[in-house]
């Protein structure tokens, strides 16, 4: 079976990564499973497309092969856009989803439903080495919750309620989520390419 490397340690990431490619064949490997250590890498450009080019660039520059980047995140339109490329940061660097998740309650607080519009965001860079990184952007559409519901996925889930839904995005099956979310809206526009590996 082929193999790709997706230059990612979110283990949420990298199960559904790991799903989406099941069904062309291929194993998805994290970096949380690569026998050699690498480095983090500094996620210090100010977009998504930055920050997916270099997490994708560095990585097959080490490992010499093609691998895919995530760069994802959450925008909500009355916080100007934030969390944004910080969403996995927002409460700090050492903050985790549930500490991310309290601080984008307590800004909404008061809010009412028709200003809590809100998106993902997913950014997918390839890096193929000596060819030009291919980049692919996916959305999914929603509102933020007012309380955290439900357990699965990861990040954001809990707080996301996707459009056409009254259930929030952790309150979903993992299935489910794999029919609407960002990440596979990203990952449609790359079937041609993944069908030729
Ligand atoms: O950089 P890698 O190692 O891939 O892992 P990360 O968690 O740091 O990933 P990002 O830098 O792309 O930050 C994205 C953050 O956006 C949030 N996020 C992204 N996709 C999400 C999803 O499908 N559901 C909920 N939250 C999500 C979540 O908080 C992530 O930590
Ligand atoms: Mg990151």
């Amino acid at each position: 079976m082929q193999e790709l490397v997706i230059a990612t340690k979110n283990e949420g990431k990298a199960k559904e990564f790991k799903d989406f490619f099941a069904r062309y064949g291929i194993k998805a490997l994290s970096l949380l499973e690569l026998n050699d250590e690498v480095p983090d890498i500094e996620e210090n450009g100010t977009t998504f497309e930055e920050n997916a080019a270099l997490k994708a660039e560095q990585i097959s520059a080490i490992q010499s092969t093609p691998v895919l980047a995530d760069d994802s995140g959450l925008i909500i339109d009355s916080l100007n856009g934030r969390p944004g490329i910080y969403s996995a940061r927002y409460a700090g660097v050492q903050s985790n989803d549930q500490a991310n998740i309290e601080k984008v309650l307590d800004e909404l607080t008061g809010v009412p439903i028709e200003k809590r519009d809100a998106r993902f965001i997913c950014v997918l860079a390839i890096a193929i080495p000596n060819k030009p990184t291919i980049f692919k952007t996916g959305f999914c559409e929603g509102k933020i919750a007012f309380t955290a519901e439900g357990k699965n996925g990861f990040g954001y889930d809990p707080i996301f309620i996707p459009s056409g839904y009254t259930k929030t995005m952790a309150q979903l099956s993992s299935g489910e989520k794999n029919k609407i979310s960002h990440r596979y809206h990203a990952i449609q526009q790359l079937e041609e390419w993944i069908k030729n590996i």
